[in-house]
């Protein structure tokens, strides 16, 4: 059986994990996750402060090793991610292996951007959450979550977070087979979603 290749993109904190997380929950082991965030470049890689690295840049990634890593899982080979922190937008040291299987998810804000990618999804889905309340959601998660402060949050969100996303996010929702209102815990979007993975696994 061929692999079912999903791209699950939108905006920051628009509920693209906890999508992914609801279908991995649903069929376990017979889905991968891949994480363009895991792409992440090193913070060295950027010629500029710390404090100043856009994160919501097409070119923070490297995206060539995302299209092997996913080209080899389609061919049924075991591939080793690389590990990415948040709280020190370093690229750690340690890799993580991960299995093929019949359902595989790449999610990230930007991965309908590039062409290569984008051909290599069989389904496209973009949610679609309001600005709003992605920015208070993305508050209480990089607080709780990433280590940081209310201040470096706005900062970022106003320098490069809102820009990005208008510049190179918003415009590839138009690129999606499915846009879903309401991310990440859109309960009729999600059963659709289920039952097409479940004809992929059980086509009879
Ligand atoms: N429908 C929802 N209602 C309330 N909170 C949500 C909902 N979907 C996601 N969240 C929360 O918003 C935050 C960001 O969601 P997440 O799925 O991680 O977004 P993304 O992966 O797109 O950045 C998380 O803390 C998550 O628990
Ligand atoms: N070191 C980093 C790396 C990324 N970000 C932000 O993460 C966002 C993407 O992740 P989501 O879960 O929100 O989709 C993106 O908007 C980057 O700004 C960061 O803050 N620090």
């Amino acid at each position: 059986m061929s692999s079912l290749i999903i791209g699950i993109a939108g905006g920051t904190a628009s509920g693209k994990t906890t999508l992914t997380e609801i279908l991995k929950n649903s069929f376990k082991d017979k889905v991968t996750v891949l994480r363009h965030d895991y792409y992440y470049y090193d913070k060295s890689y950027f010629n500029v402060p710390e404090g100043q690295i856009n994160f919501d840049h097409p070119e923070s990634f490297e995206t060539g090793l995302l299209i092997e890593h996913l080209n080899k899982l389609k061919n049924g080979e075991v591939i080793y991610r690389p590990v990415y922190s948040y709280k020190t937008n370093e690229r750690l040291e340690e890799k993580k292996p991960v299995k093929p299987s019949p359902i595989i998810i790449v999610e990230g804000i930007l991965i309908f951007h590039y062409q290569e990618l984008r051909e290599l999804f069989d389904l496209k889905i973009f949610v679609d959450t309001d600005a709003d309340i992605r920015l208070i959601r993305r508050i209480d998660r990089d607080i709780k979550e990433r280590g940081r402060s209310f201040d470096s949050i706005k900062n970022q969100y106003l320098n490069t977070v809102k820009p990005m996303h208008q510049k190179y996010v918003e415009p590839t929702r138009y690129l999606a087979d499915i846009i879903i209102p309401h991310g990440g815990m859109n309960e009729i979007a999600n059963d659709l979603i289920i039952r097409k993975i479940k004809t992929h696994l059980y086509p009879d």
